[in-house]
């Protein structure tokens, strides 16, 4: 009976995927005498998979046919198996999988799941549901420095907010340290008294010197990891041992003219990993030239929130940003791409979850070096920079 069953469902599958070769065009006719017949791929496969609540299929194109044609018209595939398809190929064999699971809309953090998701890792980033409905998060010493990117409103900063909260939740302030660079004024405040924060900063006169810091630091783990002759600074010695830190900044295209910040963060993404020190950076729109080719080859993880368009898209190596219509949903390429759906975490939910973690802290003074740069807006910003193409 059950294989009764999965043979019908298979024939009706075939005959799904049949229909849209036939709406997409995809197939070669050919006269057999009055009668003209239509030959479509040869699908090979049809899988069911139950646990991954996926259907897939593996077909070849027969010769004549062109490939690019069925890459093509992936958006009638869309059309006859909705939006969640992953369609695949080279020049004749195709797969295409479709995810029966449309990602949840909204996602409300939840601390409890995440920490048991994070719980094998030594620095847990949160990432939110993919499409088979479960968690994703990475290990930043693994997979260090994170670009996230995304037009105004798309969720960037709700992303850093639930990243940053969590790892503040998940390690001691003896184990981690966060240097938070805030261009926008608008979002690292909740964090200000944070014990594991050691500074919230917007003026980039106050970031660049931060960053000097930061210089000085990788400098030191360099010399330490040199004098033990350890690969990792992990490895030194107990009584050296250094926190974990994370130097992350909201919008950094703003401070992009600065070329003494742009030259720190190159080296922190560039050799920061093995010293434990790592960057997260965000922006609202990527532009080659901002990103640098070292610093983007060195961010490895990028989280493409909705993007203005196809360029942006592959600057950031998330194809299918641009086409993102949902808040707080997301393309993550950290080697494999990824859909996922980031945890909705507000800013009044956040200050409770951070509150046990709170201390007085007096408001700091950084010393000022003698070029004071005048604040910066992100007209000024892009005045010289034009679009790749
Ligand atoms: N993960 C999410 N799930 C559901 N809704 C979200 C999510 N993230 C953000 N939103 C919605 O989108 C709005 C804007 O989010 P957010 O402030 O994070 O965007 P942004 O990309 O940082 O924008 P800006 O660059 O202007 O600061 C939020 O107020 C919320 O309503």
């Amino acid at each position: 009976m059950e294989l009764i069953k999965t043979f019908m469902k298979r024939q009706k599958a075939n005959m799904e995927l049949r229909k849209a070769f036939k709406n997409a065009g995809i197939f070669l006719k050919y006269k057999n005498g009055d009668k003209e017949l239509k030959i479509f791929p040869r699908i090979h496969q049809v899988n069911f998979d139950k646990k991954a609540k996926t259907t897939f299929y593996i077909f070849t194109l027969v010769n004549g046919m062109d490939p690019k044609e069925v890459m093509k018209k992936d958006y009638v595939f869309k059309q006859h198996f909705g939006k969640n398809i992953d369609l695949k190929g080279d020049s004749k064999t195709f797969k295409l999988t479709i995810y029966q699971t449309s990602m949840p809309k909204l996602l409300p953090y939840k601390f409890n799941e995440i920490k048991a998701i994070l719980a094998p890792y030594r620095l847990g980033i949160i990432c939110g549901v993919d499409r088979n409905g479960q968690y994703v998060g990475f290990d930043l010493l693994k997979q260090p420095h994170i670009l996230i990117a995304g037009e105004t409103g798309s969720g960037k900063s709700t992303q850093l907010r639930s990243i940053l909260t969590t790892l503040i939740k998940m390690k001691r302030p003896e184990d981690l340290q966060l240097y938070l660079g805030d261009c926008k004024k608008s979002e690292f405040h909740i964090f200000r008294k944070v014990e594991h924060v050691k500074c919230v900063l917007s003026n980039p006169v106050e970031i660049r010197s931060m960053l000097k810091h930061i210089k000085k630091e990788l400098d030191e783990r360099s010399d330490l990891t040199e004098a033990f002759e350890v690969s990792h600074i992990d490895h030194i010695p107990a009584q050296f041992k250094r926190p974990y830190i994370i130097v992350c900044i909201d919008e950094f295209v703003m401070l992009r003219k600065d070329e003494t910040v742009m030259d720190i963060l190159t080296e922190i993404v560039a050799i920061g990993r093995t010293l434990g020190v790592f960057a997260v950076l965000s922006m609202q729109r990527p532009n080659a030239q901002v990103l640098d080719t070292t610093i983007r080859a060195n961010l490895t993880v990028s989280m493409g929130f909705k993007l203005r368009d196809k360029i942006e898209s592959r600057i950031v190596n998330t194809p299918g940003a641009d086409e993102i219509e949902v808040d707080g949903r997301f393309i993550m390429n950290n080697d494999r791409l990824y859909e996922i759906q980031a945890p909705l975490l507000e800013m009044e939910d956040a200050k409770e979850l951070l509150s046990p973690f709170m201390v007085a802290k007096e408001a700091k003074k950084v010393e000022e070096p003698a070029d004071i740069a005048p604040d910066l807006t992100e007209k000024d910003v892009f005045l010289d920079v034009t679009d790749e193409t």
